[in-house]
């Protein structure tokens, strides 16, 4: 794995078991995160971009398996991990200690019947050594970090008096609290109104530059990818379809479905008094992807070759697309 690695994911496939028959829900991921970089991980509901964060965190459920690939984590010692090789206990020692995760709905994180105080204090408990009044006074400070207003208060709260915003904020003091070299943020903001949300990824940032974290940010949103990312990676149908810094992505993008992701909805990377495109269609369900490219059904490029197996290969220095295609024009 490159030297400024912290994670490197290489043709990952998961597979899920269901009705007597095994479905593959992610095909040949991979993908790799810099150290102290953001890579957003940004596709329509379905593509796998959940799937993908599950798998990293060995949290899949009972019936989903990693059928193939490696997941090399560098460990704060500097010794590389194969996490698909780890233990249960190794695995949960990695969790939320150096790899920790926030999800879309804090509510369903948050132990109702638990003040704030004492769910956050828990993970030090779990991971660390200290004396309780240490753990109370790294608890506040953490509160305080992501800017919770009179900490030491808010601390007895339940998660029902807080509100979403607020909710967020402790999901966020949760996965901090032990220092995380590597945050998965599954969809933090997507439930919250624009003005929280654009708080929050302010929160994020800061908190990205104080800590020097890597972020694996997961959204189905442009917008949240413009302000976010330095390198994003494009899921469709459980597979990556292209990947490249910000900047490339949105100025020269290289394949159709990322165009067309960027010509549906409003942003600044969009030409004056052009209209908005939807992508015509739905993802296909994983059970009856088509042969070839599973975006060619939907694509206004495609033609008789998309039938046959798409490759992500290199069509600029750093960026890979799954497309026959050179390069599509700026959406
Ligand atoms: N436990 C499961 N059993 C069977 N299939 C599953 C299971 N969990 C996820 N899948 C399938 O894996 C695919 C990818 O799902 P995933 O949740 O990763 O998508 P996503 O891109 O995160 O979408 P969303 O934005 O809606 O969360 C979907 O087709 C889903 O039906």
């Amino acid at each position: 794995m490159n030297e400024d690695a912290i994670l490197d994911v290489r043709g990952l496939n998961v597979r899920f078991r269901g009705q007597g028959r095994e479905v593959t829900a992610l095909r040949d991921v991979s993908f790799s995160i810099g150290r102290g970089r953001t890579l957003a991980l940004v596709g329509e509901s379905g593509s796998g971009k959940s799937v993908t964060s599950l798998a990293l965190m060995g949290l899949l459920p009972p019936n989903g398996r990693i059928a193939a690939g490696t997941l090399a984590y560098r460990h704060r010692d500097g010794r590389v991990l194969e996490l698909t090789e780890l233990g249960e206990a190794e695995q949960r020692r990695l969790r939320g200690v150096q790899m920790s995760m926030i999800f879309q709905e804090p509510m369903s994180s948050l132990n109702p019947l638990f003040t704030i105080g004492d769910q956050i204090g828990e993970m030090l408990l779990l991971h660390e050594t200290m004396d309780a009044a240490t753990r109370r006074r790294r608890t506040i400070e953490m509160l305080e970090l992501v800017e919770i207003p009179e900490a030491a208060r808010r601390m007895d709260s339940y998660p029902h008096e807080l509100s979403g915003g607020m909710r967020q904020r402790v999901m966020i003091a949760m996965a901090m609290i032990c220092k995380p070299s590597l945050l998965i943020a599954d969809e933090p903001t997507t439930a919250l109104d624009v003005t929280i949300q654009a708080q929050i990824l302010d929160l994020m940032r800061q908190l990205q530059k104080d800590f020097g974290m890597s972020i694996l940010f997961i959204t189905h949103d442009m917008g949240v990818v413009a302000e976010m990312a330095d390198d994003v990676a494009v899921m469709y149908a459980g597979g990556v379809v292209e990947q490249a810094g910000v900047d490339a992505l949105f100025n020269d993008t290289r394949h159709p479905y990322t165009k067309g992701l960027l010509s549906s909805i409003p942003g600044p990377w969009r030409r004056r008094g052009e209209r908005l495109v939807p992508i015509p269609g739905s993802v296909p369900p994983l059970a009856s992807l088509p042969p070839g490219c599973a975006f060619a059904p939907r694509c206004g490029y495609a033609e008789p070759r998309c039938r046959e197996p798409v490759a992500l290969t290199r069509k600029a220095p750093d960026h890979l697309a799954a497309c026959i295609l050179e390069g599509v024009e700026a959406p």
